[in-house]
């Protein structure tokens, strides 16, 4: 499986929102009563060691470090037991969020597409088999911010678990090899700014660095 190249694939990035209760509370949203699902188009992927562009009319883009379940095999309706036979395996990775953008989108009611899914909006650290990670759902995920940490969380404190999302996604999108499960941030998020560098990471097992230009 070329799974280790899996941003080469070109397929769906499916992202999941507000998963974590202390982020939901510094967005001053409400508790999600179902995961809340939005995409980015596969031309948002970073390489590790890559650069983040801020998109056009962005005045503050916010980093949000979150664990990437990568699929490794095809499903579609299948329940939370079934779930985890679908992971191919994880990777660190920033759903780089236009926040003035999103903002303006929240309160006129339109899609967020824009604000999270322009050009370099989805950086990722390097793949790793799911064989590597046996307890996914609770490990260390941080960010730095020129070498401040501003992001700490762990993967027990999701609101809805990784199998559920799974479960929950695949009712709607037919899941395939080589898509990628943003799984929400934790709290903590905030602006960066042309030349910081942000490094991300899952506990000392995996470190990804981008620049932004
Ligand atoms: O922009 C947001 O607050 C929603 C989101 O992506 C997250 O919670 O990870
Ligand atoms: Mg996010």
């Amino acid at each position: 499986m070329r799974l280790a190249r899996f941003t080469e694939f070109g397929k769906k990035i499916i992202c999941v929102g507000l998963n974590y209760k202390l982020h939901v509370k510094e967005m001053k949203n409400s508790l999600p009563t179902t995961p809340i699902v939005f995409l980015k188009p596969p031309t948002a992927y970073v390489i590790n060691e890559g650069s983040i562009r801020i998109p056009k009319n962005c005045q503050e883009l916010h980093h949000e470090v979150e664990l990437g379940v990568v699929i490794g095999r095809k499903g579609s309706s299948v329940n939370e037991n079934e779930a985890e036979d679908l992971i191919g395996g994880y990777v660190i990775a920033l759903d780089m969020t236009a926040r003035d953008l999103q903002s303006k989108a929240k309160s006129s009611g339109k899609p967020w597409s824009i604000a999270k899914g322009f050009d370099t909006s989805c950086p990722v650290g390097n793949f790793i088999p799911k064989e590597a990670l046996p307890n996914a759902n609770s490990l260390d995920i941080w960010c730095k911010v020129n070498g401040q940490l501003k992001q700490k969380g762990n993967t027990s404190d999701m609101i809805f678990t990784i199998p559920h999302l799974i479960s929950y996604i695949s009712q709607y999108f037919t899941l395939e090899i080589g898509d990628l499960i943003l799984t929400g941030t934790p709290d903590g998020v905030g602006p960066v700014n042309s030349n910081d560098i942000i490094e991300i990471g899952i506990g000392d097992i995996s470190k990804a660095s981008f620049k932004i230009e």
